[in-house]
């Protein structure tokens, strides 16, 4: 185990419809724990909230890979995001033997949040604020699960982007963050894994449309943070067993988003 500071794990919302790729995971996260690796999983669920806005007649809008939360949306993307996908990671840790506690971003003075852009609605934009409650968790040997639901100094919900989620964490606990999809890594334009990217290398698959929507996101959520700390950040898969064998050692996954 190299990796000695706490580990950031993302993971997008389609791990949720994968039973055998949860239980993989947690037994990954609990090989870890039991190794003395601090982890933090944070959670997406972008299709369980997709689901769940067409069972109540809501439409589904995205700019640039972020969801427009009208206010008549947010209860049903709170529901979804800090209730139903939580719970679930929650019962797949639990029967990995992992002690796990649900949260939110909203929980422990975690983060500071507000609206991103009026035109997104209710999306929030959060910035670390207090690693307490989290610290509190990890140093009981438990997984801190957090969904992206944001609460502003306003009181609004807001619903945060969660690699951006993600971000905010890594940087609150100055940890090591592993972006984990449903793809191997960022792809180049035949479907091939790219090992290494660097800014202008982004911004130029940026341009060319290579990188779109969620991963486009997921990227540059991954730079900022590479940037921030000054060392790789990560993007991989969790479908991917030898990609998870290999982050329990504490290896190098998918691909390297470079400082
Ligand atoms: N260059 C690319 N490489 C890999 N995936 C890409 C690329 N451009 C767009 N994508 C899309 O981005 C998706 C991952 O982003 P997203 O759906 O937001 O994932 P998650 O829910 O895991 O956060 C992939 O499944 C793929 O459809
Ligand atoms: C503002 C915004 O876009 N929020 C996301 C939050 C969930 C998420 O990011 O889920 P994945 O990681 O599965 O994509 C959404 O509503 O879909």
């Amino acid at each position: 185990m190299t990796t000695k500071s706490v580990l950031v794990l993302k993971v997008g919302g389609a791990l949720l419809q994968c039973e055998m790729g949860m239980a993989r995971l947690m037994t990954a996260a609990a090989e870890m724990l039991a190794a003395g690796q601090q982890v933090i999983l944070v959670h997406g669920g972008g299709c369980l909230v997709d689901e769940q806005l067409t069972a109540n007649g809501k439409e589904t809008i995205k700019l640039d890979g972020l969801r427009v939360t009208p206010a008549d949306q947010i209860p049903i993307v709170v529901g979804a995001l800090a209730g139903t996908s939580n719970k679930i990671l929650q019962a797949a840790a639990a029967k990995a033997g992992i002690v796990s506690v649900g949260m939110s971003l909203g929980d422990g003075n975690t983060v500071s949040a507000k609206i991103k852009d009026e035109r997104l609605g209710l999306v929030g934009e959060v910035e670390p604020k207090d690693a307490t409650y989290l610290t509190f968790i990890l140093s009981q040997g438990w997984l801190p699960i957090c969904s992206s639901i944001a609460i502003s100094s306003q009181g609004e919900m807001l619903n945060v982007n969660a690699d951006q989620a993600a971000t905010a964490l890594a940087k609150l606990v100055n940890g090591t963050l592993v972006l984990l999809s449903d793809v191997s890594g960022v792809l180049d334009g035949k479907g091939q894994l790219i090992h290494s990217l660097n800014k202008s290398e982004i911004e130029h698959l940026v341009a060319q449309g290579v990188i779109e929507k969620g991963m486009k996101v997921k990227v540059e959520a991954a730079l900022e943070v590479a940037q921030w700390m000054g060392k790789p950040v990560q993007v991989a898969s969790w479908r991917d067993a030898e990609q998870l064998k290999t982050l329990v050692k504490g290896g190098s996954v998918g691909t390297q988003i470079q400082p």
